[in-house]
């Protein structure tokens, strides 16, 4: 129970990042009465410009971090990306405030060596052999121990920043150069994975609930440069697939409690599945599910963080998402060809609003629907082609 927002009775919801993901949880909180205010790091962002106000303060901050939310008193705090003082979030909810799904899934999942021992060390779940550097000669040591090609990391970076293939030793300084610049947070550790050549990649959305854990169709994706531009649901797996997934994306769930939607990524091989890393929040390929769900991955996690029941999750077709993306600095732009992308069948287009095009920032997203998946995914294709990006400087 609770009164409307911006009233002396409102349920107060704050969000950690206004990206385009926070933008769509702050209008499905919206749907249910909630007030909503979002936080990030400038201003203008995707979920402040439909929020009921905002901050824009260095997230990375614990001081500055603690002030804003002593300030608002918010019933929840939304984590909607990883680059946040996550100790400040662990003293605040041991003060009393409620961090979604938990402060210590926040914690464990902004830095990837956290995520990776807990998945691989504490659960025993399946991964790629992995190493940890901190200068270039670990890092050397780290790529003689796991083999090449391998994959580089910063510890704390999402969205593929940083990211490299290292397929031969001399390959090592320029993926460690390339790390230090993309890292999200002043930190030099990177993490060297073993270079999986699935056959596909997913990622399971699960959802904690007061209904329990609950599974959506499982997204097939695909990414370039560590970032997705491809998403569909459902991707055909085995039901031995199915159930090896199902059974890491309970476990790590389980393992980082609380109420709300994870987005579990997976690498999939004929005889094998690999855990990659966890989302505690919604996912950007799950972004698909504004057209094939009946409830989004938005939908679910604003229910089930509200202590809301879930009773069932329903796909309702085959679908597909598509992205567009910037590819270069600019602060005046416009984006055209919506009408030529909606004139796609069965085709909606998300445009998130960002005030700044960055190389390879993601400005815009096609959705389909379709009686398959591989028409859904021709259509989601078609349209994201049709948008394109002007820039006047
Ligand atoms: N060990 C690996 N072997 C093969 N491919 C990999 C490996 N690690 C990452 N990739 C590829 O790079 C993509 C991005 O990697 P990862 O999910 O770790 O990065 P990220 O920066 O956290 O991305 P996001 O924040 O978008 O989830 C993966 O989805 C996969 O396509
Ligand atoms: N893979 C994580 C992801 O997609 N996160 C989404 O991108 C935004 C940051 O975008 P930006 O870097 O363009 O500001 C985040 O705020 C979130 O919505
Ligand atoms: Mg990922």
């Amino acid at each position: 129970m609770y009164g409307a927002p911006l009233s002396g009775q409102a349920h107060k919801m704050l969000l950690l990042g206004s990206g385009e993901l926070g933008k769509e949880v702050v209008l499905e909180a919206q749907r249910l009465g909630v007030e909503t205010i979002a936080v990030d790091r400038y201003a203008h962002a995707p979920a402040m410009q439909v929020a009921h106000r905002s901050h824009v303060v260095n997230m990375l901050d614990g001081e500055a971090l603690r002030r804003i939310i002593e300030q608002e008193r918010p019933d929840l705090i939304v984590p909607e990306i990883e680059a946040i003082a996550t100790p400040t979030l662990v003293e605040l909810e041991s003060e009393g405030y409620r961090v979604v799904p938990t402060a210590n899934a926040a914690r464990l999942t902004m830095d990837r060596e956290g995520i990776r021992r807990l998945a691989a060390e504490t659960l025993g779940l399946p991964t790629a052999k992995y190493a940890f550097a901190d200068s270039l000669e670990e890092l050397r040591a780290a790529v003689a121990e796991i083999g090449t090609p391998c994959v580089i990391k910063p510890v704390m970076s999402s969205s593929g920043k940083g990211q490299s293939v290292c397929r031969t030793p001399e390959d090592i300084e320029t993926s460690w150069n390339y790390a230090m610049e993309g890292g999200r947070a002043k930190r030099t550790r990177v993490i060297v994975e073993e270079f999986i050549k699935f056959d596909s990649e997913i990622t399971l959305l699960t959802v904690r609930s007061v209904s329990g854990t609950a599974y959506c169709a499982p997204i097939g994706h695909i990414q370039k440069d560590g970032d997705y531009i491809e998403s569909w649901q459902p991707h055909e797996m085995s039901a031995a697939q199915i159930e090896a997934s199902q059974a890491i994306a309970k476990a790590i769930t389980d393992a980082l409690g609380g109420y709300g939607l994870y987005g579990v990524e997976l690498f999939l091989s004929t005889d094998r599945v690999y855990f990659s890393e966890v989302s505690p929040r919604p996912h950007d390929t799950g972004m698909v599910t504004m057209a094939t769900q009946d409830l989004s991955e938005f939908a679910l996690h604003v229910r089930a963080i509200l202590g809301y029941p879930i009773p069932t999750v329903r796909l309702l077709t085959p679908g597909a998402s598509y992205t567009l993306k910037a590819d270069r600095d600019s602060t005046d732009f416009r984006i055209g060809g919506i009408g030529e992308a909606l004139a796609v069948p069965n085709t909606q287009v998300r445009v998130f609003g960002k005030p700044e095009t960055k190389p390879g920032r993601r400005m815009a997203v096609a959705l389909s629907s379709a009686d398959t998946t591989s028409q859904a995914r021709e259509q989601a294709k078609q349209a994201a082609e049709k948008l394109h990006i002007d820039y006047t400087s």
